[in-house]
């Protein structure tokens, strides 16, 4: 039998499905009938000018607000029906930083993913060095640079045993060496089966083929 990390190149599986999602944020309509599907092994860019919807689309993905209409199903359950199976498999980075101003670059990343699940200490301190912040461990994050705060809440990727990342603008504040390793990072996570959404105003070197993306524009969607 197949498990989710052997993906079969002949079998690849709708993962998430996006049906008919629209969403209204005060009275202004920002898309409607949105849908699309992400497989397996995928990674997806979602791109548009600022203020066209591209955070709002990624906080109705990962669960946090919902849409004014359609569904968003994972492995063909609708993810309100089974919210808690849905939210096992995902890990959601949002734009801002996230970590917690005077904790150490360590405890941040130790207490978060204690809060899961138990973590090795020595996991941990690979996962930050992963991101460059070997050195850094025990400083408060608040000492820490925008940059350096960013490697933090990355590191969690590396921990990271999920299968469908959603990540909104990864790459703020990171620097472009920062920028080649996730790249890295995310191509291997797809290789494994793994799933990847995000969005960047960056251009991301992928070889082609290898990144979808899709454009919102106002009320219209545009894929390629
Ligand atoms: N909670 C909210 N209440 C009211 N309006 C909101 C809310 N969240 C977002 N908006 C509005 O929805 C629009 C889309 O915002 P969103 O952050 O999704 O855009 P974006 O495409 O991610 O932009 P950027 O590229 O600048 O990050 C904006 O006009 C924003 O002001």
């Amino acid at each position: 039998m197949l498990t989710f990390w052997q993906v079969d190149a002949g079998r690849i599986q709708n993962m998430l499905e996006v049906v008919k999602l629209s969403c209204i944020r005060e009275d202004s309509v920002l898309f409607s009938e949105l849908s699309f599907t992400v497989s397996a092994g995928e990674m997806i860019q979602i791109e548009g000018p600022n203020g066209v919807g591209k955070t709002s689309l990624l906080r109705l993905l990962a669960g946090l607000s919902s849409p004014a209409d359609g569904h968003i199903l994972w492995q063909q359950t609708d993810t309100l029906d089974d919210r808690e199976s849905y939210h096992q498999d995902l890990l959601y980075l949002g734009h801002l930083p996230g970590v917690k101003a005077e904790l150490t670059a360590f405890e941040n990343l130790f207490f978060y993913h204690a809060m899961h699940k138990a973590v090795a200490k020595e996991k941990v301190w690979d996962a930050l060095a992963q991101v460059g912040l070997a050195g850094y461990e025990d400083q408060l994050a608040c000492h820490l640079s925008a940059g350096q705060q960013r490697r933090i809440a990355l590191a969690r990727l590396w921990l990271s045993d999920k299968k469908l990342w959603i990540l909104d603008e990864p790459f703020t504040a990171i620097d472009k060496n920062g920028v080649k390793v996730l790249e890295r990072l995310f191509l291997a996570h797809a290789d494994n089966g793994g799933s990847v959404i995000l969005t960047t105003h960056q251009d991301l070197q992928f070889s082609a083929g290898r990144l979808r993306k899709i454009t919102l524009t106002r009320q219209h969607l545009t894929e390629y």
